[in-house]
């Protein structure tokens, strides 16, 4: 049974872009996740989202603020985890997580190479910082889709793990996995 009640479901959407922070584009990725969030949930959740230069201290302090101070349960990161040198998002998520969920970013590559060839070129990972689930995406904006489909499916059930508040899918959209008890 659910712990904590749905309008609980807090959920950080941070675009990591020098171009879209600056204003030069409009942040399409960080709305897709949005949207994208929109479509799973059939749960109520809020949306906390910001759109910052890649400068990993900037991002550091912006995945604690979301975990720590303004509780989300899931952060989804998008951009910075390529091999250019200004790329520093899996390198922040690191340094503020507790503890390393590799399976994320192993299957999010293993998928994006149905897509794309260049898939490996993303080191996007995954991680625990306390009670909260960070997910690195690429930056493009058609990866959010592709990536979130893939690993999505084990979203609820993680958080479910973490004592987190329960999430509701639309199952005609994406199917949650929860091992029956
Ligand atoms: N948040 C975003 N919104 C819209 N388009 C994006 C976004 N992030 C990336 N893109 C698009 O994808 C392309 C490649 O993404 P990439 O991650 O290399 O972004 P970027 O342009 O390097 O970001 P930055 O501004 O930090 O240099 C960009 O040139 C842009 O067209
Ligand atoms: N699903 C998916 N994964 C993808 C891509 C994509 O278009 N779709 N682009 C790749 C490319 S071209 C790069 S350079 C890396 C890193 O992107 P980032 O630096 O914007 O995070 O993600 C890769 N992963």
């Amino acid at each position: 049974m659910p712990q904590v009640s749905e309008a609980d479901i807090k959920i950080g959407i941070v675009t990591v872009s020098d171009r879209a922070s600056a204003g030069v584009y409009e942040d399409i990725s960080g709305q897709a996740i949005i949207d994208t969030m929109n479509d799973y949930l059939t749960s109520d959740w809020q949306a906390v989202y910001q759109v910052i230069p890649d400068e990993q201290d900037e991002i550091e302090q912006m995945l604690i603020s979301m975990a720590d101070d303004q509780n989300c349960c899931l952060i989804v990161t998008t951009g910075g985890t390529g091999p250019a040198k200004r790329d520093v998002t899996p390198e922040a998520t690191e340094a503020v997580c507790d503890r390393m969920m590799p399976g994320f970013g192993e299957l999010m590559r293993a998928e994006s190479l149905k897509f794309v060839p260049t898939a490996i070129l993303s080191r996007q990972t995954a991680g625990l910082r306390k009670d909260t689930l960070i997910v690195n995406l690429p930056g493009k904006p058609k990866s959010i889709r592709e990536c979130l489909d893939a690993v999505f499916p084990a979203i609820p059930y993680c958080i479910d793990l973490m004592e987190g508040p329960y999430m509701e899918c639309d199952e005609a959209v994406i199917k949650p996995f929860r091992p029956k008890k």
